[in-house]
């Protein structure tokens, strides 16, 4: 029955068990389900780009072709079966695992907020977190090799919060949110690798569930509260009373979902989207800031000429970063592409066939879900012959880059790809740039062992050192 398809559907992967197809494979840790999506990946490139795997009695459909990934994430528009069920209680309506309909009213809405004068808004947060980063690295100085994630999953969770719901969440009330933010995190995934756990009337017995609600329950009584301070300081000050008193600081991304006409988005789904903006905005972009650090410590040359245009660009000095200069770290621009091309962040992302989709050699049927394989289509031989290696170079000259439009799908492709690349981009060069320019990194990348929960990670961070370039 596994094996049987229509003609035009995509082939089998080999080695379906009866009942439970192929869901043996993913039995086990995270380094497991990194080393068998890396197999699905290259059985999909070696078999036409487009294969089909089944977990129990759910299909999944795997595609690795980047015009066919294009077709099928601008066709269906519906996430997979199972993201939203994992995350309902947190994200609710939240972009990220909304349904379609819902999905396009509130992504039209949330566009503005994330244009660029709105995010010029948080530079000075981002330099005062690179600052912040600066002084709690010292301790670190010449101390041989030491776990970086640590500090920068903290500065990151920490830039999100400020830029989503600002200063007016309380000390307490802050380190409760990220604690809770990361155990709730912990226990999806825990709940990810154990496929008996996927339905909720099993899971709802569990001890992890019951951590997990608790965690929910922080989490919104946090984003509440805040919620309602802000309404109530709005109703006590007269709004131009308001926009004096808050003039100097920059709008953050809750303010902007509170002035969207009224009832455009009630305070439930505000509550979603800024817990969708903290979940998806921090983990990737420190994930990336980490990658990098340790590709950047590993190869001296490109470390070297990322040096020479700090150097350039902020004239031999300290100061912070400012508008004007993003654009001009166009070689750190090119390690932080490169990064990402090279160590995937989001190897897959999800889609649920909600009509058939017929791609270049076969059709998907309807009602089955589809895993857009973003880790093929940057392994793709259109790369050229090193597309293997890490070269940052290759994104200096556009005659070096495929010509493929999809081909760098990084925050993903089509219309429902990541509303806050550029964010992530700004916040990314600003921590690098005041880090760099500070200290001299050391690591080796060879040794990274790697794994999959939602993302790609290292799975033990002791591999850079640095040295304070004040003291050289
Ligand atoms: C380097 C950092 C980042 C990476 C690699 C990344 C990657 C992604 C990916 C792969 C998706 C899924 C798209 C899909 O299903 O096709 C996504 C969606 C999303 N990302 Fe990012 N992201 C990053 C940073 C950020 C930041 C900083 C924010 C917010 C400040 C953000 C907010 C979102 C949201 C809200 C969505 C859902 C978009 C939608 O469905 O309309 N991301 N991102």
């Amino acid at each position: 029955w596994y094996t049987r398809r229509r003609s035009d559907e995509p082939p089998v992967l080999p080695g379906a068990w009866p009942l439970i197809g192929h869901a043996y494979l993913f039995i086990g840790d995270e380094l497991n389900f990194w080393k068998q999506l890396q197999y699905i990946t290259s059985e999909c490139m070696n078999n036409g780009h487009a294969m089909s795997y089944y977990a129990g009695p759910y299909k999944f459909y795997v595609v690795s072709d980047p015009d066919d990934a294009y077709k099928v994430s601008n066709t269906c528009f519906e996430k997979d079966q199972f993201s939203h069920e994992f995350t309902k209680e947190l994200l609710g309506d939240g972009l990220l695992f909304s349904a379609a309909s819902t999905w396009k009213r509130h992504r039209k809405l949330i566009n503005p907020s994330f244009n660029q004068q709105i995010l010029d808004g948080f530079i000075p947060i981002f330099n005062k977190q690179a600052r912040r980063i600066i002084s709690q690295l010292q301790v670190e100085v010449d101390k041989g090799s030491f776990d970086h994630s640590q500090y920068v999953r903290q500065n990151f969770m920490e830039t999100i919060c400020l830029t989503a719901l600002d200063d007016s969440i309380d000390a307490d009330e802050a380190v409760s949110y990220v604690k809770s933010f990361e155990t709730y995190m912990n226990c999806n995934i825990c709940r990810f690798h154990r496929v008996w756990l996927y339905p909720e009337q099993l899971y709802k017995f569990s001890n992890i569930k019951k951590r997990q609600d608790k965690c929910v329950e922080v989490l919104h009584r946090v984003c509440d509260s805040v919620l309602q301070k802000k309404r109530a300081q709005r109703k006590q000050t007269k709004s131009s009373e308001w926009k004096d008193k808050n003039g100097a600081k920059p709008k953050v991304f809750m303010d902007l979902l509170m002035e969207l006409d009224e009832g455009q988005l009630t305070d439930r789904e505000i509550r979603d989207e800024m817990n969708t903006i903290i979940m998806a905005g921090h983990d990737t972009s420190a994930n990336v800031t980490i990658f990098a650090m340790v590709l950047i410590g590993s190869h001296p040359p490109v470390q070297a000429k990322i040096y020479e245009e700090l150097q350039e660009v902020f004239g031999g000095t300290d100061r912070d970063i400012e508008k004007q200069d993003f654009s001009r770290l166009v070689y750190l621009e090119a390690v932080l592409k490169e990064t990402m091309r090279y160590y995937v962040m989001a190897p897959f992302v999800g889609r649920y066939i909600d009509q058939d989709v017929k791609l270049k050699n076969c059709t998907l049927k309807a009602g089955n879900n589809c895993m857009l394989l973003l880790y093929g289509i940057h392994r793709n031989p259109m790369w050229g012959p090193d597309v293997n290696e890490f070269r940052p170079e290759r994104w200096l000259d556009p005659a070096t880059l495929p010509k493929n439009p999809n081909a760098f799908v990084g925050f993903s492709l089509g219309k429902r790809n990541c509303i806050g690349k550029a964010y992530a981009m700004m916040s990314m060069k600003a921590l690098l740039s005041h880090v760099l320019r500070r200290y001299r990194l050391r690591a080796d990348h060879r040794q990274l062992v790697l794994k999959l929960d939602v993302l790609l990670k290292p799975v033990t961070g002791h591999f850079v050192s640095i040295q304070d370039r004040l003291n050289i």
